[in-house]
């Protein structure tokens, strides 16, 4: 293969990412609870060479919520039950670090990493919904406080992830030791949120931690994500757009004494298929055709903390919203609202575009396979997350038509060769806080493509 291949992620959302997917006929209506559409969805994309599956949360719910969240699984659940129906794929999930507990995470995520071989990661978001506060007994935290304990957070997981050497447990039934104590580690974590003793009762594994990703597009979230990422899950958007971030964010990688390729880069992309170019326009209108106005702007609203936007005149420019949704998805409602702002958009024209985006990868297999390798070569991602509007048409369309294309021209390997997430993502073993500075370079010469 000439260059690096592309690496791609599939979000599992039940039906699809569009608020109404779960209407298309493509796939089943209870797709968000259905696990044998789980299971046959993970298998037919990790035959086909996705690196891996990620899976969203929200904590939150109320009448005006996207159908499908109403009734959804919980992501450490499925990713558990994945686990044992896949082999290779990667299972990626998100859990809030404002809305759970790092000892407890840290367990879970390092359970499903031995139960797959190596091949979890968390998605550690800060959440966005003020509603959360009130499922979890305390106030939702304001978003630059979530972000600090998301530090502490994060440094506390890490920590506790090395709190047994690879090879600590011995088991070695002859001396009768199970386990060399000299190789277990108590954390001590003293930090401002968490206070954590250790060790955690569960050691390594094949990858050495789980990929931690990160999910928050702010400046906050940047900074986040040059500390702690292994990998970043972003929103797409015109290219231009993705390549500021792409360089913000490896820039903020460097400030942090990492390397710029320690950090993978993935916008979120929903790819729609057609044999032609009105074909494509014609699926993408049928999806569009989902939705009422009136769900529209619900749909909007949910981003900034389900504001009632029904209150202004639709054919009115968008309305001045002040700080309104700054403290939910700031990054997202920061850019909708400057979008509408410099193309003079109104509430209609916003709600029906973030409700079903018109975005650059709708059109024939051959523009969408160029579209991708033009965000590659030109510094806008370094893989994708394929957020399909609606996951059983999409899905099928992509892999049948357009990773071909990108497997011929040498910017997609169909088969996944490693074994681990981190192999996936070209990513090296996570070496052990530990492990003196000789094995680095030496014991786990396993990084691949590092
Ligand atoms: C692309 C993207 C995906 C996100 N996915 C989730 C998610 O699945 N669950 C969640 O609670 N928050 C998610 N978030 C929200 C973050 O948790 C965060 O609370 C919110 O975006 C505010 O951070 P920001 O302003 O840094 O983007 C996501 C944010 C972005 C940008």
């Amino acid at each position: 293969m000439a260059q690096k291949p592309i690496t791609f992620g599939i979000m599992l959302q039940g039906p699809g990412g569009h608020m109404n997917a779960w209407k298309h006929p493509s796939g089943p209506a209870d797709a968000s609870v259905n696990f044998d559409f789980f299971v046959d969805t993970a298998r037919k994309a990790e035959a086909a060479g996705i690196a891996f599956a990620f899976v969203a949360d929200g904590l939150y719910i109320n009448e005006q919520s996207i159908p499908h969240f109403l009734n959804r699984f919980e992501p450490i659940a499925i990713l558990s039950a994945l686990a044992a129906s896949t082999s290779k794929i990667g299972l990626v999930g998100t859990v809030s670090t404002s809305y759970s507990d790092p000892f407890t995470i840290a367990r879970q995520f390092a359970s499903i990493d031995l139960i797959s071989g190596g091949r979890a990661g968390w998605n550690a978001v800060t959440s966005p919904l003020e509603g959360s506060g009130r499922n979890y007994s305390r106030e939702h935290p304001e978003h630059e406080l979530r972000y600090e304990i998301a530090e502490d957070y994060i440094d506390a997981i890490k920590g506790l992830w090395d709190s047994w050497d690879d090879d600590a447990f011995v088991r070695n039934r002859e001396t009768g030791v199970y386990a060399d104590k000299a190789k277990m580690h108590r954390l001590n974590h003293k930090g401002r949120f968490f206070r954590i003793e250790g060790p955690l009762n569960i050691g390594r594994s094949k990858q050495g931690q789980p990929v931690v990703f990160q999910a928050g597009a702010s400046d906050a979230g940047i900074r986040l994500a040059g500390k702690h990422a292994d990998a970043v899950f972003t929103n797409g958007g015109p290219i231009e757009e993705a390549q500021a971030f792409y360089r913000q964010l490896k820039d903020s990688v460097i400030a942090h004494g990492r390397r710029a390729a320690d950090v993978g880069i993935y916008p979120g992309i929903g790819p729609i298929v057609g044999a032609t170019a009105d074909e494509a326009e014609a699926k993408y209108q049928a999806i569009r055709g989902l939705v009422t106005i009136d769900e529209a702007l619900l749909y909007l609203g949910r981003f900034f903390d389900h504001h009632d936007f029904s209150v202004y005149p639709l054919d009115e420019p968008f309305p001045e919203l002040g700080d309104i949704g700054r403290n939910n998805f700031r990054a997202t409602t920061d850019r909708i609202k400057r979008t509408a702002r410099e193309k003079g958009l109104t509430l209609r024209e916003v709600a029906l575009d973030s409700a079903t985006p018109r975005t650059a990868f709708i059109g024939t297999a051959e523009h969408i396979a160029n579209e991708i390798i033009r965000w590659v070569d030109q510094g806008a991602a370094d893989g994708f997350i394929l957020g399909f509007p609606v996951i059983a048409e999409g899905f099928e369309d992509f892999s049948r038509y357009v990773l071909p294309i990108l497997s011929e021209r040498g910017y997609f390997d169909p088969v996944l060769k490693g074994a681990t997430l981190r192999d996936h993502l070209g990513l090296p073993f996570r070496e052990s806080r530990y492990a003196p500075p000789d094995d680095q370079q030496v014991a786990h010469g396993k990084a691949v493509g590092a």
